[in-house]
């Protein structure tokens, strides 16, 4: 049976790493993949990850109809076998319903790799949408690292280290990016306190937290 699958996880784990790796896995067995993208940080129309390996993809605009694209690409005598979605945060819900029609009515699997929670620890629309229609959602078993070993599971917004909470829901970026900026992952209770290994390291240092001295 063809399956909407949700690959998810915090940012840096290896979801794109392992989308090319199932595009790798399948086209070298002479399948054919529609490799759908949005924003990815390698620029557009790429699928990319921080190993260094990229491909092309689609890059899906606002209002596009994914089912509407693939019908047209295959009726077209063009292939598809199945379908990859990166960074599949960035689409809208109804494009998730479009995938879960490719599935149910063109009998392809789709795979669908992406953020679940934003900087606040708030779902984001289109995998809110992709976790009540997926088959499956398979959570990374590549952990990400809190700065205190801890498993990081949310993704913190940084401005020169320090976590920001507002903003708008999409700023595309990176994670070490100490001086501008950027991302980085948290466990839950770092995530809670705006602890990042900056404001960590900050305080550690800082004298009001030396152990006071006995004399
Ligand atoms: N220099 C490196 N050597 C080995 N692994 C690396 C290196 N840089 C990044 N990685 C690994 O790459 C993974 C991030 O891959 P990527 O697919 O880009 O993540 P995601 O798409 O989840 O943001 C991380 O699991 C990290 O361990
Ligand atoms: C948390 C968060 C992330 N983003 C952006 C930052 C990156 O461009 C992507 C995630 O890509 P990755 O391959 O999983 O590292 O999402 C954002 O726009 N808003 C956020 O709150």
């Amino acid at each position: 049976m063809p399956e909407l699958v949700f690959f998810s996880g915090t940012m840096d784990c290896g979801k794109s790493t392992l989308a090319l790796q199932i595009e790798h896995n399948r086209s070298a067995r002479g399948l054919s993949g529609m490799i759908f993208s949005r924003d990815d940080r390698a620029g557009e129309g790429k699928l990319s990850s921080r190993l260094g390996l990229v491909t092309d993809a689609v890059e899906v605009e606002d209002g596009q109809d994914l089912y509407a694209y693939l019908v047209d690409h295959l009726s077209q005598g063009r292939r598809a076998d199945y379908v990859i979605a990166d960074e599949a945060q960035f689409l809208a819900p109804e494009q998730i319903d479009q995938l879960a029609r490719v599935v149910d009515d063109l009998g392809l699997d789709v795979y669908a790799f992406g953020i679940t929670t934003d900087f606040r620890s708030k779902l984001f629309p289109g995998s809110q949408r992709l976790v009540e229609l997926a088959d499956r959602v398979e959570v990374l078993q590549v952990e990400a690292l809190c700065w205190c070993g801890a498993r990081a599971t949310h993704n913190a917004r940084t401005i020169g280290g320090e976590m920001v909470v507002e903003g708008a829901q999409v700023v595309v970026g990176d994670v070490n990016q100490p001086d501008d900026i950027g991302y980085e992952v948290l466990c839950r209770r770092h995530h809670r306190r705006r602890m990042t290994a900056a404001t960590a390291r900050a305080a550690a240092l800082s004298p009001d937290v030396l152990p006071v001295s006995a004399s």
